[in-house]
């Protein structure tokens, strides 16, 4: 469904230096600087995956789905999604995708909601019909319900971005493009806006393409993870394939009666310990667990047992440290 290839982009950016002296040189001289956002891009994703498209602060997601979306040509490199070659035939390419911008607004901002989605729905010349019978489904799934009359700049950033994405599918996309679409949210406009994209991709089977610097939106949604950084793309699976590679660390917390002597437990390496609570960590490729907490259980009366994975956080700082970005 998407396949980019070879997809590379430069920018030409003014150099300034800090100082007086220096701002009246540059009145006269403007020295420039090449940034290569982006540098040999390939990859293809197929009809109904959900991608998580992970980097570090200016690693080039954005420009990546600028690239996707149309917005921006790219210097070098050829991009195919759904036929359509995305910023030539930009008129005909649009009706089937959305783009939620979590940092800007598709929306007018002093007019009621309702208003910018007509609006919406006379740009893409959406019928009359499906207009209607998409936008009772997305008022009644993200729930918008009253907001519909209210000005823009009245919601909440939560309340907004329900709206951006009804927004951005009101004509029926097969491809959604969202970037950074719960910035800022609170936990509980995060998982309503991640429940519902993981509907949309279900039932309508959109094809779903997201930036996030939130990992626990990578573990709720995406089936496949793409990193990218300085530009270039350095990971392309899925986070089973992380743990496997960086997560055999498990940190085990043990709750047991009153014991005064600190645990010893071969293959385990003890990180805290109190007469009551210690915390160990656990290479599961050097020692198997059951082994562990049946020598747990033969030195202590267990109470307790907790287990945790590495968070997907450090995971991804793993990945980001073995890239050296
Ligand atoms: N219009 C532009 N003009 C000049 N430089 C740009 C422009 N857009 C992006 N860049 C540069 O290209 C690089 C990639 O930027 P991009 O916005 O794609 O990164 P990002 O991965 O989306 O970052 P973030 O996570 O901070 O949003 C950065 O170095 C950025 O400064």
């Amino acid at each position: 469904m998407i396949t980019l290839q070879g997809i590379s982009k430069s920018f030409r950016v003014a150099k300034r230096s800090a100082g007086m002296r220096q701002a009246m040189k540059a009145l006269f001289v403007r020295e420039h600087a090449i940034v290569d956002a982006l540098r040999d891009i390939s990859f293809t994703i197929k009809e109904g995956e959900i991608v998580g498209y992970i980097g570090p602060n200016g690693a080039g997601k954005s420009t990546t789905i600028k690239v996707m979306s149309g917005i921006m040509v790219p210097d070098r490199g050829s991009c195919s999604i759904m036929g359509y070659t995305p910023w030539q035939e930009r008129r005909a390419y649009v009706g089937n995708i959305g783009v939620v911008f979590g940092q800007r607004s598709q929306l007018w901002w002093d007019v009621p909601v309702i208003d910018s989605f007509e609006l919406l729905r006379d740009i893409y010349k959406i019928p009359h019909r499906s207009y209607a019978g998409n936008l009772d489904l997305l008022t009644e799934t993200l729930g918008l319900g009253s907001l519909l009359q209210t000005p823009v700049r009245q919601l909440s950033l939560g309340q907004r971005m329900r709206c951006e994405i009804a927004a951005s599918l009101l004509h029926g996309p097969k491809i959604l493009f969202l970037d950074e679409p719960t910035i800022g949210l609170d936990a509980i406009s995060k998982i309503a806006v991640r429940q519902f994209i993981k509907t949309i991709n279900k039932e309508k089977g959109v094809t779903v393409i997201l930036t996030t610097h939130d990992m626990s939106d990578i573990e709720a949604l995406a089936d496949r993870i793409l990193m990218i950084g300085n530009g270039t793309l350095l990971y392309d699976g899925n986070l089973d394939e992380l743990r496997g590679r960086f997560g055999t660390h498990r940190t085990v917390t043990v709750d047991y009666r009153a014991n005064a002597t600190p645990l010893d437990i071969p293959g385990a390496s003890l990180l805290s310990w109190s007469p009551e609570r210690a915390v160990l960590s656990v290479d599961t490729e050097q020692v198997l667990m059951a082994l562990v907490i049946a020598r747990l259980s033969e030195q202590v009366e267990l109470v307790d047992v907790a287990i945790e994975t590495k968070p997907v956080d450090e995971l991804i700082v793993e990945l980001y440290k073995e890239h050296r970005i």
